[in-house]
């Protein structure tokens, strides 16, 4: 059972359009104060999990709890939630500031919304929310759209590629958001594609590949895992000789001059150690931390295309 910081629940998710299986047994969650990524190849499941937290789709097994209550579409519990999903979100011959009023008179809520005006400075939209969203670029599409799942001051946020279409200085300004938003304690879910932004920004990592669950947890822990280290020494091939007989080892290459070692049960003192002895003289040794993108394409190489 989900505890009570646990405010995004997914358990046993699945769904599946005709003999297409989009998504299957997808168990996760995300806790109050974190920032989790959603992360996949295309075809994934991504959107059609997010669909189904939100309600927008009805699962074929599994539930969803949000702040601990079960979520069907236009459930009361959906209200704390802001939502940026791909889809016919804004009126085009309506200005941006009549859409946003548009869609809170839809939720039949008095205007304003609470969180309404940090919405409107992380859109920047000035002026044009009196323009039609129609001459509107779509990055501006898409910071309005952000506005409307902000404004109602949400205390769970799920937002599917927040940062498409928006130009750098955006996208700082989005994860200076989320991570305000985060420490005051609310929980985020976001799915991007957009892997140096998401090791920046997130805390934890969901990863799913062919609609199933790879990996979820925290985003340190996937990172300082990976269990190589980095060896610097004058004798690079005497090193790699010794190390590939060595037990725990279970990988070796060059990196710009240095040893790349992986083993993931033996610490860099192990390694230093085995070294010395064979008579191998280091320079140095550290631990290597991977990028996201390297964990992320080991979690998912070798995935069918053409399944997708
Ligand atoms: N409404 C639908 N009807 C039929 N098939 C669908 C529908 N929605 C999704 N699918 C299929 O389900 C699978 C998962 O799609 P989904 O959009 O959830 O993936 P995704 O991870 O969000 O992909 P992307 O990164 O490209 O947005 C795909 O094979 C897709 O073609």
């Amino acid at each position: 059972m989900p505890t009570s910081r646990v405010m995004i629940h997914a358990e046993g998710l699945s769904k599946r359009y005709g003999r297409q299986r989009a998504v299957q047994e997808l168990t996760f969650d995300v806790e109050a104060g974190r920032i989790c990524a959603l992360l996949g190849p295309n075809g994934a499941g991504k959107t059609s999990t997010i669909r189904m937290l939100v309600g927008l789709t009805v699962p074929d097994a599994g539930v969803v709890r949000i702040a601990g209550t079960a979520v069907s579409l236009g459930a009361p519990v959906l209200r704390r939630v802001g939502v940026l999903i791909d889809g016919p979100a804004l009126v085009p011959h309506l200005t941006g500031i009549a859409n946003l009023k548009l869609f809170w008179a839809a939720a039949r809520q008095t205007w304003p919304p609470p969180g309404l005006g940090d919405a409107l400075d992380l859109a920047g939209l000035g002026s044009a929310f009196d323009r039609k969203v129609k001459g509107y670029s779509m990055g501006m599409k898409q910071r309005l759209m952000l506005a409307q799942a902000f404004m109602r001051r949400p205390d769970v946020l799920i937002l599917d590629e927040p940062a498409n279409g928006l130009d750098p200085a955006e996208v700082r300004a989005l994860r200076n958001y989320l991570a305000d938003r985060a420490a005051d304690g609310i929980a985020v879910l976001v799915s991007s594609h957009q892997l140096a932004e998401v090791q920046t920004l997130a805390t934890d990592i969901v990863v799913m590949n062919h609609g199933r669950l790879v990996t979820a947890g925290r985003l340190d822990d996937l990172l300082d895992g990976a269990g190589t280290c980095r060896i610097r020494t004058e004798e690079p091939d005497r090193a790699l000789t010794v190390l590939r007989d060595t037990p725990g080892v279970t990988a070796t290459t060059m990196d710009d001059g240095d040893v790349m070692v992986t083993a993931p049960s033996v610490p860099v003192s192990g390694i230093v150690e085995t070294l010395v002895r064979a008579g191998v003289a280091v320079a140095g040794a550290s631990e290597d931390h991977r990028s996201l993108e390297d964990a992320y394409l080991a979690l998912t190489e070798g995935h069918d295309h053409a399944a997708r």
